[in-house]
């Protein structure tokens, strides 16, 4: 695998003897090995390629306090507003390290993150033993990983934290800076996640390292930024339109959960989306060529023309409800059955893992009309599947436990109270 590293990168000189040995090189000049960069941080790092990966240890070693393993390496240019660096700690997430290719105040950020700065906030991640999962080779998908006994919908699959967070700011600088900075990452990560990242997919046969960041990134935010991780679990995870898990990226402690979303028998494939599914097969068909250069081969897109003609049409009556059921004006023709047709049809398509969204639709028309306990149980039936989907700490799926608990108190309460409710009136016809 190591042979696979050798790419055109050229290599800087190194600067051993640049500073005398009680100070460190610190934005491109001698400090006293006193000097503490978190006291003026996040923004004294400046462009630096000359340590050589022991030197950059013992630099970032010499500070007291200092959060990286490795002295930052930084590239800028007219286009940065900030210098691009490579953040590693090998202690993160209990050794299993990272490497973050951000600005530094975007890296110093994600230290104020209870992942980083609670020691206990990993302690359900990264448990990798007994997975419910073996490796297979599927044909025309690569590697995929099948159950081993039966999951349960909200059972965990794994929880992880990631190899590589990199911000699109990187793709300011130029190529080469760009490829040495994951490169140099790749190099500090701690020995076994470098062999899990050799491991992964190198779909786009480019660079080596930026192939497999490029073929397995899925894409996070952190406070409100857009990012990319590449973890190496559910990176073993192939797409299908119709899955049977869900993912969820949650800050604060910067990992992905993915939970089974329905009943998966041991033998069967775990599957996530890679995209938003509530779209026609030709439109999730090109999404997935243009963004994961693959044809998909899942059972919705490889099923026969008129089949997925029915498909798509259920797809788009979807998209009408939704419409119709986000009218909040006093013109609105929403009513509850047209959420019940809604979740009929998410069912039909086999869209469990957005069940969620259409519940809430159902637990809000119906308190909108002020039907308490309809209202209960879609609320609770939407949160359910929103913890799965979008996570513990998404704002719709607070606002459906609150509702669960309380629908009176909530925004949508009566708002439709004297408006018509009367089943069939109402034209959810198909799209054409
Ligand atoms: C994140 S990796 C998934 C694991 C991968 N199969 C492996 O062997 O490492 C993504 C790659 O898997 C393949 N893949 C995933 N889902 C697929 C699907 N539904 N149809 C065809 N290929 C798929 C594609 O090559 C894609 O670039």
């Amino acid at each position: 695998l190591s042979e696979q590293k050798v790419v055109d990168i050229p290599q800087q000189p190194l600067l051993s003897d640049a500073c005398p040995s009680n100070s460190i090189l610190h934005n491109g000049e001698c400090q006293p090995s006193t000097f503490d960069p978190s006291s003026g941080l996040p923004n004294n790092f400046k462009s630096n390629s000359t340590l050589s990966l022991d030197e950059s240890r013992a630099s970032a070693e010499k500070v007291a306090n200092f959060p990286w393993t490795f002295w930052p390496e930084c590239y800028s240019n007219e286009n940065t507003t900030e210098p691009v660096c490579v953040f590693s700690s090998q202690s993160f997430a209990n050794g299993r390290g990272v490497f973050i290719v951000s600005t530094s105040s975007l890296a110093y950020q994600m230290l104020k993150k209870p992942a980083f700065s609670q020691p206990n906030a990993l302690e359900r991640i990264n448990n990798h033993a007994n997975p419910p999962f073996v490796q297979h080779d599927f044909p025309g998908k690569g590697r995929g990983l099948i159950a081993n006994k039966t999951l349960h919908r909200g059972d965990q699959i794994f929880a992880s934290t990631p190899l590589v967070i990199t911000n699109p700011v990187s793709y300011q600088l130029v190529e080469t800076e760009r490829l040495r900075l994951a490169h140099r990452g790749v190099d500090t990560l701690p020995q076994d996640s470098q062999t899990l990242f050799w491991a992964l997919l190198d779909h786009f046969k480019g660079d080596p390292v930026d192939d497999r960041i490029n073929t397995n990134a899925f894409e996070i935010e952190i406070d409100g930024e857009g990012q990319y991780a590449v973890l190496p679990e559910i990176a073993m995870l192939n797409h299908d339109c119709r899955p049977n898990a869900a993912y969820f990226w949650d800050e604060e402690t910067l990992s992905h959960y993915v939970h089974a979303t329905q009943t998966i028998y041991p033998g069967e494939e775990i599957t996530i989306t890679y995209i938003n599914n509530e779209r026609s097969r030709a439109k999730r068909m090109a999404n997935l060529k243009r963004n994961w250069g693959f044809d998909c081969s899942c059972s919705s897109c490889s099923a026969h023309p008129v089949l997925t003609a029915e498909s798509d049409d259920r797809i788009a009556q979807i998209a009408d409800l939704a419409t119709a059921l986000d009218d909040w004006t006093s013109a609105s023709s929403a009513t509850p059955e047209m959420a019940e047709a809604m979740i009929s049809l998410y069912q039909q398509e086999r869209l469990y893992a957005s069940l969620g969204l259409a519940y809430k639709h159902a637990a809000e028309v119906y308190s909108s009309f002020g039907d308490k306990y309809n209202a209960i149980k879609y609320a609770r039936l939407s949160a359910e599947h929103g913890y799965l989907d979008k996570g513990w700490r998404d704002r719709d799926v607070m606002e459906m436990r609150n509702m669960a608990k309380n629908p009176e108190t909530t925004w949508s309460w009566k708002k439709r109270v004297g408006h018509k409710r009367l089943a069939g009136e109402h034209g959810c016809g198909h799209r054409h």
